[in-house]
């Protein structure tokens, strides 16, 4: 057949057949070349596959930095190592979104109503930041091939009709004409319906994708805002691991799902209303209407509150994790007091009230299933025999094949029961297929509360990083620390009266000038170091009066519980810097090696195989060894001031001592926090905290007062002593005589 002949049929189609032919040919070709195009990292594998040396490197280097400061991932995938460039979210952006995410009322239960909407709106304008970005061009393609669906879904059950006709008039060539028609026509379709399937999919990822990387800025952001440390104490945000993992995840899914499960089915019920009012005439299309208003209401009435129910699952199964995720983090400590079966217990409790919830989900939606189901098959289904009837009941005397769209020039056909034929299969596909989109839409409202719910889970997340304002800034006057009049508090939420555990608290140090904090156990020792380390905010007359030089080099803190970073050897001495830190310092492995030495831990990269192993150090270095890695931390990074808060606890003295010493060689200026008085001789002020009520305290100049305090005592005891020495010559000399007579 000539290209000529083809164009002449196709001219000569019905309408619709005309129109979802040339509109999925379109769709072929356009995206054609994006859609089955390999992925990226594919096509790179093709031209050059990665060394394992190559790919070791990446798993080291980590990051590369574009020269417009953009970090690039190196990520080893399949033998290649894939580039992902990683733009952090300006700061001037998440200030502006701020505005955007008011903290919603405890009282708020999710729901579909205006706050749904307002939180479901303020989220997407993170996922779409503009209508060229990629998730948009998904959603428009996506909404595309959900448009395409439809009319083509049209134009299959007239075809179908038609089909059925032929064959009831015997008409063998329209029989085979239209059978042709039907697998051209299949192309399209299974196509579409393919695509709608893997956009849904992407869409998903890519939000997914967008909204983990901004939750990541959010959450993860550096001083002073450290959200990460304050979501939970300030901000009353519990298992936030729950929010930005599975939730964001289920919210994608979700929304992906109820985009498609809404166009769709909402585009199908108004094309094939108006494609059926027109067989069904006025009062045909009436009575569908008050059908879906019937069903509507009937459907409301027994829908209970699956957005509420979502949001409470997601918490309970938070919950369980964070259950679990404490049995693994804690593991040698739950089996030294060998508490598996306490664990199991606790566990237990929270899987029950997770899986009793779920139960009562399950049987709150016997009732609404049940009922849904009623009214979507069987009452849908007899509405749409009565429907069916009208036309041919009523109108049995009209020229039906000019309704069913029969193109001029076609061969006219007299049977008239043929033709009523077509009109019943026609109708009756477009209803089976109306009471599908139907049945679709109600299952979306149901979709639809529980987006609800996970958008209530989402917003909470958001408003609340948001709503935490970065902490004060200390002034910088060069190397020096002070602090005048200021009150050491526990952070409380907003509203919430603080506890005060030091009152008006000054002190001032220069380089040099090396402070022990001392006190009995949770007087706040470790309180000061949060507060000189900016972890929280000054309060009192003073909040404002924190002098401290600014950065890691400023004051460096080592805590109390030594935390071991995922990676390799190397990682844990530069931590919190990365690879590509350490090379572009200009750093090396002979000056690794010299601060190992430093702190007795010289034997490590021989006995753990180099500085690039990896392992769980956490598990793999004892409690002194952890400890000393932390003071390796201090040597490699050098700060002005290092806070070390009972960091040397689990190391024997004589290291202790040379730790110490090796630090103030190299001008740090030491803040220790501990209750050893031996490390007293290390420091030139002395910071005891009494722990009363009125959080008293103490600052006093050692080798001062209280050393001479100490040297009087020692003097008056060796003053004691001499005292008895006349009587100790005396004995001595009674003794000598005493021996000398036995030997006569
Ligand atoms: N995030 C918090 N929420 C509530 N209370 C807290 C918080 N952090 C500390 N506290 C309380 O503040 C008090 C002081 O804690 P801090 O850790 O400063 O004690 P410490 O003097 O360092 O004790 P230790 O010698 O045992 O380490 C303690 O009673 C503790 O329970």
């Amino acid at each position: 057949m000539s290209l000529r002949a083809s164009v002449d049929k196709l001219v000569q189609l019905p309408r619709t057949h005309r129109s979802a032919i040339v509109l999925a040919a379109l769709a072929i070709v356009v995206l054609r070349g994006r859609l089955l195009r390999l992925p990226k990292g594919i096509q790179k594998r093709r031209q050059h596959a990665a060394t394992q040396e190559e790919l070791d490197q990446a798993v080291q280097q980590l990051y590369e930095t574009a020269p417009d400061g953009t970090k690039v991932l190196l990520v080893p995938h399949r033998h290649q190592i894939v580039k992902v460039p990683l733009k952090p979210t300006p700061a001037k952006t998440l200030a502006a979104d701020a505005k955007r995410f008011p903290l919603a009322p405890p009282s708020h239960k999710p729901n579909l109503d205006k706050t749904f909407l307002s939180q479901l709106r303020a989220i997407l304008r993170i996922a779409f930041r503009s209508w060229h970005s990629k998730e948009s061009l998904i959603l428009f393609t996506h909404s595309f091939f959900l448009v395409l669906r439809t009319v083509l879904s049209v134009g299959v059950a007239r075809l179908d009709g038609r089909l059925v006709r032929d064959i009831v008039s015997a008409d063998g060539r329209g029989f085979l004409k239209g059978l042709g028609l039907w697998f051209a026509l299949a192309i399209p379709s299974t196509y579409t319906n393919t695509m709608i399937h893997h956009l849904q999919a992407k869409l998903s990822l890519r939000l997914r994708t967008k909204l983990t990387r901004y939750t990541h800025d959010l959450y993860l952001a550096g001083a002073p805002d450290l959200r990460y440390y304050r979501a939970g104490p300030e901000g009353g945000l519990d298992g936030a691991a729950q929010y930005l993992t599975s939730d964001i995840a289920a919210f994608c899914d979700a929304f992906a799902q109820v985009y498609g499960n809404v166009l769709k089915p909402s585009l199908d019920l108004l094309l094939f209303t108006s494609q059926l009012s027109r067989t069904l005439g006025v009062r045909g299309t009436l009575l569908l209407f008050l059908n879906y208003y019937a069903t509507v209401k009937v459907l409301r009435a027994v829908t209970p509150a699956f957005g509420r129910l979502a949001a409470v699952e997601a918490r309970l199964e938070g919950e369980y994790r964070a259950g679990m995720g404490r049995v693994g983090r804690e593991s040698e400590e739950v089996a030294f007091y060998n508490g598996g079966s306490r664990e199991r217990e606790i566990l237990w409790r929270a899987y029950n009230r997770l899986v009793k919830h779920i139960n009562s989900i399950y049987k709150i939606r016997i009732a609404y299933e049940w009922t849904e189901d009623y009214v979507i098959k069987y009452l849908w289904s007899a509405a749409g025999y009565a429907l069916i009837a009208v036309p041919v009941l009523l109108t049995r005397r009209r020229n039906v094949s000019v309704q069913t769209g029969s193109a001029p020039g076609e061969r006219p056909i007299d049977d008239q029961v043929a033709n009523r034929t077509e009109t019943y299969i026609s109708s009756r596909r477009l209803l089976l297929s109306l009471a599908d989109a139907g049945g679709r839409l109600m299952y979306a409202y149901k979709d639809l509360l529980e987006l609800a719910g996970l958008t209530t889970r989402l917003y909470t997340l958001l408003s609340t990083l948001h709503s935490l304002a970065p902490l004060p800034t200390p002034a910088d006057a060069g190397p020096v620390v002070a602090l005048t009049d200021v009150d050491v508090a526990v952070p409380a939420p907003a509203g919430a009266a603080p506890l005060v555990l030091v009152r008006r608290l000054s002190l001032a140090l220069r380089a040099g000038e090396h402070l022990m904090v001392t006190g009995s156990n949770g007087v706040g020792k470790t309180a000061v170091a949060r507060v000189l380390a900016g972890l929280w905010a000054a309060q009192g007359a003073g909040a404002a009066a924190v002098v401290r030089p600014p950065g890691r080099t400023g004051v460096f803190v080592v805590p109390q519980r030594a935390y071991m970073v995922a990676g390799t050897l190397l990682d844990q001495i530069i931590y919190p810097d990365a690879y590509p830190d350490f090379v572009r310092a200009g750093r090396t492995h002979a000056e690794l090696a010299e601060i190992l030495a430093a702190v007795n831990l010289a034997y490590l990269p021989a006995r753990e195989g180099g500085w690039g192993t990896r392992k769980e150090w956490r598990d793999v270095l004892s409690g002194g060894e952890k400890q000393r890695m932390g003071m390796a931390r201090v040597f490699y990074h050098r700060p002005q001031f290092a806070v070390l808060d009972e960091c040397t606890s689990a190391v024997s003295s004589d290291v202790e001592g040379r730790m110490y010493e090796h630090a103030k060689a190299l001008g740090i200026t030491l803040i220790t926090i501990s209750l050893r008085p031996s490390l007293m001789k290390y420091h030139t002020q002395l910071l005891t905290l009494a722990g009363d009520a009125r959080g008293s305290w103490t600052l006093a100049r050692v080798g001062t007062a209280a050393e001479r305090m100490g040297l009087d005592r020692e003097i008056v005891a060796l003053e004691a002593r001499l005292g008895e020495v006349a009587g100790w010559e005396r004995r001595v000399r009674e003794l000598a005589r005493a021996l000398a007579v036995e030997e006569q």
